[in-house]
């Protein structure tokens, strides 16, 4: 059995806002990236895992409890850090901490302060006077202080230094090695890439794709950077059968997916000054899959 399950989950806003028919499963141990721009749906599909937008009976599973009736004994289980952290603003940092343990039946904060040490946080400050990194710094301490063994992450970084996302990305990865199973949605493509299993990439409300993170590098392309030593050059070469990503004067670039050899063999013909290769980023290879016309 999954741990976590969605089939054929709807909300729908009205004018073509909000997730239609979204499914996925999530195994034991995997850290499952949710990737879309904003707006795709991916807080809209995260809330109904939680209970804080009902779905119907039977379509949202966690652990083999139903998130429409289930809803207090998930959220006590559950690792969770919302879209938005909205804290108890008049308190501080470590009375939330303490407030949110006492919830969950906790008498051991030793976990809690393990994370407060990691990510360098003063919980002893007023909440409303936290910045919003601080603030994510409590939310992160509430999600993994009772070593929950599922975690769902609403853009658990934002707000983070790319120090502390750093930290983060140490942080997932040793709890996917000790078994813990995670989604995570995201705008940061470093941090899926270095953590997830797999990626689900929404838009429009729609799932529009579930890929393995090996199966997403292996579609990489390399550019290649030709600079030719003069123009004639160039003029002939851009009638030779690859594609062009862009020709300025006397620099051409030439997008490969297989094997280069073709190329090689092709530039014998002509003279060059130099050869260089770009290697697509993971955030590259979105953007071509987005269309290049979203903000991701
Ligand atoms: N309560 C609501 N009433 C009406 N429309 C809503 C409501 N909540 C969300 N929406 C709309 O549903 C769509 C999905 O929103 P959602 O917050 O799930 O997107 P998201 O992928 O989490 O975006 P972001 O990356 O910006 O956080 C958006 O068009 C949003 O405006």
């Amino acid at each position: 059995m999954s741990v976590i399950e969605i089939k054929n989950l709807n909300k729908d806003y009205g004018n073509n806002k909000g997730i239609f028919d979204i499914s996925f499963k999530i195994e034991k141990g995997e850290v499952f990236g949710f990737l879309g721009p904003n707006g795709a749906g991916k807080t809209t599909t995260i809330r109904h895992l939680l209970g804080f937008i009902i779905p119907p009976i039977d379509t949202c599973i966690i652990e083999g409890l139903d998130c429409s009736k289930d809803i207090a004994e998930i959220q006590k289980k559950i690792g969770y850090i919302p879209g938005e952290i909205n804290l108890m603003e008049n308190i501080t940092g470590m009375q939330f901490i303490k407030f949110m343990a006492e919830y969950r039946g906790m008498k051991d904060l030793g976990r809690a302060e393990e994370i407060i040490n990691r990510f360098d946080l003063n919980p002893h400050g007023k909440i409303k006077k936290m910045s919003k990194g601080m603030k994510q710094k409590v939310g992160l301490a509430v999600a993994f202080m009772h070593d929950p063994d599922v975690l769902i992450l609403d853009e658990p970084t934002s707000g983070l230094d790319p120090l502390m996302q750093n930290k983060f990305v140490d942080l997932i990865n040793e709890e996917k090695k000790r078994g813990k199973t995670i989604l995570m949605s995201s705008h940061m493509f470093e941090e899926v890439e270095k953590t997830c299993n797999r990626v689900g990439i929404i838009r429009q409300g729609k799932m529009v794709s579930i890929d393995d993170i090996d199966a997403l590098q292996n579609t990489k392309q390399k550019i290649y950077i030709i600079t030719f030593k003069n123009i004639e050059d160039v003029h002939k070469f851009k009638n030779e059968q690859f594609s062009f990503r862009k020709i300025k004067d006397n620099v051409v670039e030439v997008i490969i997916k297989n094997e280069i050899n073709e190329l090689i063999r092709c530039l014998e013909k002509y003279n060059l000054i130099s050869l260089d290769i770009v290697h697509q980023s993971l955030e590259e290879i979105f953007m071509q899959f987005y269309g290049g016309d979203c903000n991701v």
